[in-house]
């Protein structure tokens, strides 16, 4: 069993690094922006300001899908857009059962970024009977009695978890057992699924976490540039801070994909891997 994160290999069979695959998405997103402006061609510079990576990264996330561009003119847009949205699944359907369909999970199926992508809902699962037949954005809510039998009748494979975190694993081992073999996960909890499911966890509040404490040290607090050592104090989830848990220092190195190295930090969830915040 594991744990709460994305379980693939770093490198991923047809040899595609996952910190490529997770800014496939970025890049996709700047490039339909250009594609919906008619833009025919950018330029490597171009699309990774677009993007917020640098370019250099982008030439070798490229070169992993076999684009090189052409010298003076750029990448093709559309080509691009083609060939982006083919290696991550896009070009085809993918339907979506969201679980827990209260004020998050509502909001969720009234989103119309799912369905532009290839994402689409085929139904909205709920536990309260009060809710069953009710519809949310146009589609009826389902009672969660009928979970196995709408995975199955639907050949979901990605199931969205909006539920109470107490309710979250119980909801993940059913959605996992009717076949589910990747979850967004909302609730504030972490997740254990067998391997070869993979768990993807949106927090909002851990991003605003990390805004705040940005926030604190842009109000004008001196830090020096060698951090005196953690005080002896309990961490905020009760559990003492670990050894190696040294605090960032207040200068960083320079980071290898020409971030600003907090920004670089900050795209780390706190288990180490880039958190998926769903795009705007
Ligand atoms: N990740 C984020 O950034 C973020 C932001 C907001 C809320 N949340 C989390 O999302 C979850 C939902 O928040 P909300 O405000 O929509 O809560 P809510 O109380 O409005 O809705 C929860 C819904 O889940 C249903 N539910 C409970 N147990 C269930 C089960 N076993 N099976 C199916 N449905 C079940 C309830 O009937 C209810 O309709 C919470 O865990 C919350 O902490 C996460």
């Amino acid at each position: 069993m594991a744990t709460g994160r994305t379980h693939r290999p770093a490198t991923r069979s047809r040899g595609i690094p996952e910190a490529t695959v997770a800014r496939l998405p970025l890049y996709l997103r700047a490039l339909t922006g250009l594609s919906e402006r008619s833009v025919p061609t950018v330029s490597s510079e171009e699309l990774a300001a677009a993007a917020g990576v640098n370019s250099a990264k982008l030439r070798k996330d490229f070169s992993y899908l076999g684009s090189y561009g052409t010298r003076g003119v750029g990448y093709d847009v559309e080509y691009l857009v083609y060939q982006i949205s083919r290696e991550l699944g896009l070009t085809q359907d993918w339907p979506v059962v969201i679980v827990g369909i209260g004020n998050l999970g509502a909001a969720l199926a009234n989103y119309g970024g799912f369905a532009s992508r290839g994402f689409r809902v085929a139904a909205l699962i709920d536990a309260d009977p009060a809710m069953a037949g009710r519809p949310v954005a146009g589609i009826p809510v389902r009672h969660s009695d009928q979970l196995e039998e709408i995975v199955r009748d639907n050949g979901v494979s990605i199931g969205v978890i909006a539920t109470p975190a107490g309710a979250a694993q119980q909801v993940c081992d059913r959605l996992v057992a009717a076949g589910i073999t990747s979850i967004l996960n909302f609730a504030p909890t972490v997740l254990t699924v067998p391997d070869g499911v993979d768990v993807r966890k949106v927090d909002l509040s851990i991003e605003l976490q990390i805004l705040a404490f940005h926030e604190q040290r842009k109000a004008g607090e001196d830090v020096p540039d060698v951090p005196p050592p953690p005080p002896t104090t309990v961490a905020q989830d009760g559990a003492a801070p670990a050894d190696d848990e040294a605090p960032a220092p207040a200068q960083a190195p320079a980071a290898d994909d020409g971030q600003a190295p907090a920004a670089r930090r900050d795209r780390k969830g706190p288990d180490d891997e880039l958190p998926a915040v769903m795009p705007a």
